[in-house]
């Protein structure tokens, strides 16, 4: 049963509707006072919007016993494995959503939190960087939750700063890092909630359910830096950090972007080697379809992190100073159009450039496509990322990996994108970490978009 039904017995004269059903999803709270019990939840206000509401019920004092266990057997279904109550930092970017994020939180979020008994503490952050260092000095056992309300690039900070702790394999693996979708690029509340809706993302945050993620390392001259979502050369960097000219275009700026680099054939030449762990398509569905939910899991420790001297796990594939590790195979590079690694499905909303990804797998998802293709074939692979078809065009590489390193050749001031945010045009090399993160997601398993294999549809 996926709903409450409810009747308001005594009110019914008054009320031409006495039927109310709520989704077990939407209940917040649920509590008897000396006289009534009160359901606190969250009504849908529009199409892509909740707020909370409450309905009580008058109840008579022989049947208190029974009314508490029927909340606590409510609760029970409300909450499923979600930690009910749970503890969470909200940071807010001031200047996140063109500067609507505070608006949002105290409209959007905050009522929803408030209604499901969350402990919240909120810090704004008050430049770039902060929340780096807000969350290396965080306390991490009064929090269950960093929540940002921001874009990508707070998360981002929030999972580095983590990262700078003594203890970072330990904190990273406790404190689950989500983000209320606030700024322009709001990927990972599109992967985790399925929404950009603050109020909606708020709601999957009571909700959510602990989720292992994959961090892979960084690694480019003297520094290491985490990235949970994605690494991008080429074409995608190219339009996402070189068309800032055009920002008065708004969106049609990445598709005006994307089209005119298509049709020049533009190539972005590198030194490309991975460990490739699966290299076939239908492996790669195979894999997937066993780490999707009510089949075997892939993952059953997300431990296999032996920590180094810094608190992060050492690397085992060593840094990019260092030699290259003779099991990575070279992967031809001088014709490269898309070097794109993902770690989450949506790079955007209807932007699903990953579909075979899985939270917790242990690896990377390697898109290569190279940049000489016939305008025919680029323009349709393009077109596929929206239409779903973008895994089984055949101009497009597809890839497991668990590190890689990459030497961009040719201009300087170029496109390297972690994240969404720019790092030098240098070489670097990336190695995975199985689980090192943590998070909350809807399902606890797999990303909100649809993958390389149907899902069988979850309660
Ligand atoms: N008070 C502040 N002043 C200046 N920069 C800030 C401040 N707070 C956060 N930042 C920076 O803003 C950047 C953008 O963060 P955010 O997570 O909102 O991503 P975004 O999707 O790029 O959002 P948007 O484009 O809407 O700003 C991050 O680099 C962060 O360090």
């Amino acid at each position: 049963m996926k709903t409450l039904r409810t009747s308001r017995h005594a009110a019914a004269a008054y009320y031409p509707q006495t039927t109310h059903v709520i989704p077990f999803f939407n209940v917040l709270w649920a509590e008897l006072s000396d006289y009534d019990i009160n359901i606190q939840y969250a009504r849908p206000a529009a199409r892509n919007h909740v707020r909370v509401a409450s309905i009580n019920y008058l109840v008579d004092k022989p049947h208190k016993g029974h009314a508490t266990s029927w909340l606590e057997r409510l609760l029970d279904r409300a909450y499923g494995e979600s930690q009910r109550r749970k503890r969470i930092k909200v940071l807010i970017n001031p200047f996140g959503g063109k500067g609507s994020a505070q608006k949002w939180f105290l409209r959007d979020i905050e009522p929803i939190f408030a209604a499901a008994k969350c402990e919240i503490d909120v810090e704004r952050t008050m430049y770039q960087g902060h929340a780096v260092e807000i969350a290396e000095k965080l306390d991490t056992s009064k929090y269950d939750v960093v929540a940002s309300c921001s874009g990508d690039g707070l998360p981002h900070e929030v999972f580095n700063g983590l990262g700078k702790k003594a203890d970072a394999a330990k904190a990273l693996s406790e404190v689950a890092v989500v983000q209320l979708p606030c700024g322009t690029g709001n990927a990972m509340s599109w992967n985790l909630f399925g929404t950009d809706s603050t109020s909606l993302a708020a709601l999957s945050v009571v909700k959510g359910i602990r989720t292992p993620l994959d961090l892979a390392s960084i690694t480019q001259g003297n520094k290491r830096t985490l990235s949970f979502l994605s690494q991008a050369f080429g074409i995608v960097a190219d339009v996402d950090l070189g068309t800032e000219h055009i920002r008065w275009m708004g969106s049609a700026r990445f598709t005006y972007g994307f089209l005119v680099r298509l049709l020049r054939k533009t190539v972005y030449p590198c030194e490309l080697a991975a460990k490739v762990e699966i290299s076939s398509k239908p492996e790669i569905r195979e894999h997937y379809r066993r780490g999707i939910p009510n089949h075997s899991p892939i993952v059953t420790s997300h431990h296999d992190n032996a920590t180094g001297s810094s608190g992060l796990p050492s690397l085992k594939y060593g840094e990019v100073n260092g030699r290259q590790p003779d099991d990575f195979t070279t992967i031809p590079g001088n014709k490269m159009g898309n070097f794109y690694a993902g770690n989450m499905a949506l790079m955007a909303p209807g932007a699903n450039f990953f579909p075979a990804t899985l939270p917790s797998d242990g690896y990377l998802d390697l898109v290569t496509v190279n940049g000489d293709i016939g305008r025919l074939a680029a323009i349709k692979s393009f077109l596929a990322v929206e239409n779903g078809n973008f895994f089984d065009m055949p101009h497009v590489d597809y890839r497991k990996i668990s590190g890689y390193r990459i030497k961009p050749l040719g201009t300087h001031g170029g496109y390297i994108a972690i994240d969404g945010e720019r790092i030098p045009f240098e070489e670097f090399q990336a190695e995975v970490h199985r689980g090192l993160g943590c998070t909350l997601s809807r399902r606890g398993k797999n990303y909100e978009a649809d993958g390389v294999v149907k899902l069988p549809t979850t309660s």
